[in-house]
């Protein structure tokens, strides 16, 4: 294994100092450090955060492999900073048994680029009936802990009861999409204003903040951990706000995109702007940020979707919903947030690697800990080419926008992944 001395580094935003990176994790930290067989990477200017981790993402192998496959959403997923991303259970077949959440499990474990841990479904084939093989998923191989049935809500209460209940034994946690289905029955975009003007049938902000509050009390009825995905409103982080006051386990996610776009997007026509749960106002979109920073919201997760060609540049009305995230998310971020690097490295990096239980992610490099960390210029600026994204998919809202901060370098396990912003395999 080669040896990586990283010199003048700021880690987490403190003074800069050298890394030594051997045998897979950090060997020493301090000015001047000398290793003679080591690669040296001058890094002045760099900001080092532990490695990124991704708590939603869609990877679509099984069964979509046209839009992503575990290996190039990996790839996308070291290009933007990350060690480790949860890959969402709507794949085709879905991800409701030992058998696919294995097979996910092993093809990313193969492409080795990051570490891939597989969500498992809530309900059989996510179609919110009967609860799936839980125990047997969190028996597998993949050590499955967090359970979705993202893209749908588990909208019976009586199964996401069952549902907070069961995973209790593993300290698993539910990952609700936060969406009452007949309230939202043929949605377009966010119900507003825009959507009156547009003619296109609403998705009310009331339809994720009635799952929200309902989830939370249940949660704290049973004693369970409860995540919802994909905050997207003002009023659900107020919900938020109540339940975390009167102590239930529940965290919650943002997206980079409900942090930065609005429904007005949706005048242009572009189905690039179109996903789920909608953008939203002005005013969600201060509120959201407000919450990250508060803490009130815990973490920004991707929801990075990809989707075929024919899938996207078709009539609004026939889009799937959603966009590319994992390649964007921490100069969204950066552009949202300014380089408060340790708020960044605790909702992008520590707080999802605690919630998800991954072990050796999320701790800031220090002597003795997992070499898995990511370099970050945070004065460099990069046009957005879809073309030259690694991602299958072209789905990004950023396309030919400039955004802050590029990543340089990501290290998992102390081997490069990404070296000079290039992915190394
Ligand atoms: N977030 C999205 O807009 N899309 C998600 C699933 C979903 O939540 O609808 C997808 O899998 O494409």
């Amino acid at each position: 294994m080669t040896a990586y001395l990283i010199r003048n580094v700021s880690v987490v935003g403190g003074a800069p100092t050298d890394l030594l990176i051997r045998d897979g994790v950090v060997a020493e930290t301090g000015a001047g450090l000398a290793a003679p067989d080591a690669t040296v990477l001058d890094a002045t200017g760099l900001v080092a955060l532990p490695g990124l981790v991704d708590l939603h993402t869609h990877l679509r192998e099984p069964g979509r492999e046209d839009a992503e496959t575990v290996e190039s959403g990996s790839r996308a997923a070291a290009l933007g900073g990350y060690t480790a991303v949860c890959a969402m259970a709507n794949t085709s077949p879905v991800a409701d048994t030992a058998g696919v959440v294995e097979q996910v499990w092993r093809l990313g474990r193969e492409a080795g680029l990051v570490d891939v841990q597989p969500i498992g479904a809530v309900t059989v084939g996510l179609a919110g009936e009967r609860l799936a093989e839980l125990g047997a998923m969190a028996d597998s191989a993949a050590r499955v802990r967090i359970f979705s049935d993202d893209g749908h809500c588990v909208a019976d209460p009586k199964l996401m009861r069952r549902a907070l209940e069961y995973v209790k034994a593993f300290d698993g946690v539910i990952a609700q999409h936060a969406e009452e289905p007949r309230l939202t029955e043929g949605a377009q975009m966010h119900e507003g204003e825009v959507s009156t003007r547009l003619g296109l049938t609403g998705w009310p902000a009331v339809a994720e903040e009635a799952i929200i509050a309902r989830d939370v009390l249940l949660a704290e009825h049973v004693g369970s951990r409860l995540h919802i995905c994909h905050v997207s409103t003002a009023g659900s982080v107020e919900v938020l706000r109540h339940a975390k006051a009167r102590g239930v386990k529940v965290t919650a996610e943002v997206t980079p995109h409900h942090l930065l776009l609005t429904d007005e997007k949706a005048t242009t026509y572009d189905p690039v702007y179109k996903v789920n749960p909608p953008l939203r106002t002005a005013a969600d979109v201060a509120a959201l940020r407000a919450a990250l920073a508060e803490g009130v919201i815990d973490i920004v997760a991707t929801d990075h979707a990809p989707h075929a060609v024919e899938d996207k540049e078709c009539e609004w009305a026939y889009a799937r919903p959603g966009m590319l995230g994992l390649e964007t998310a921490l100069s969204i971020a950066l552009d949202v947030l300014g380089p408060q690097w340790d708020l960044i490295a605790e909702r992008m990096s520590r707080t999802p690697a605690r919630i998800a239980g991954l072990d050796g992610h999320g701790l800031d490099p220090a002597p003795g800990v997992p070499a898995n960390l990511t370099l970050v210029d945070p004065a460099a600026r990069r046009v957005i080419e879809p073309a030259e994204l690694a991602s299958r998919s072209r789905n990004t809202p950023y396309a030919r926008m400039t955004l802050p901060g590029r990543i340089v370098a990501t290290f998992l396990r102390g081997e490069p992944t990404v070296l000079d912003g290039k992915a190394v395999k």
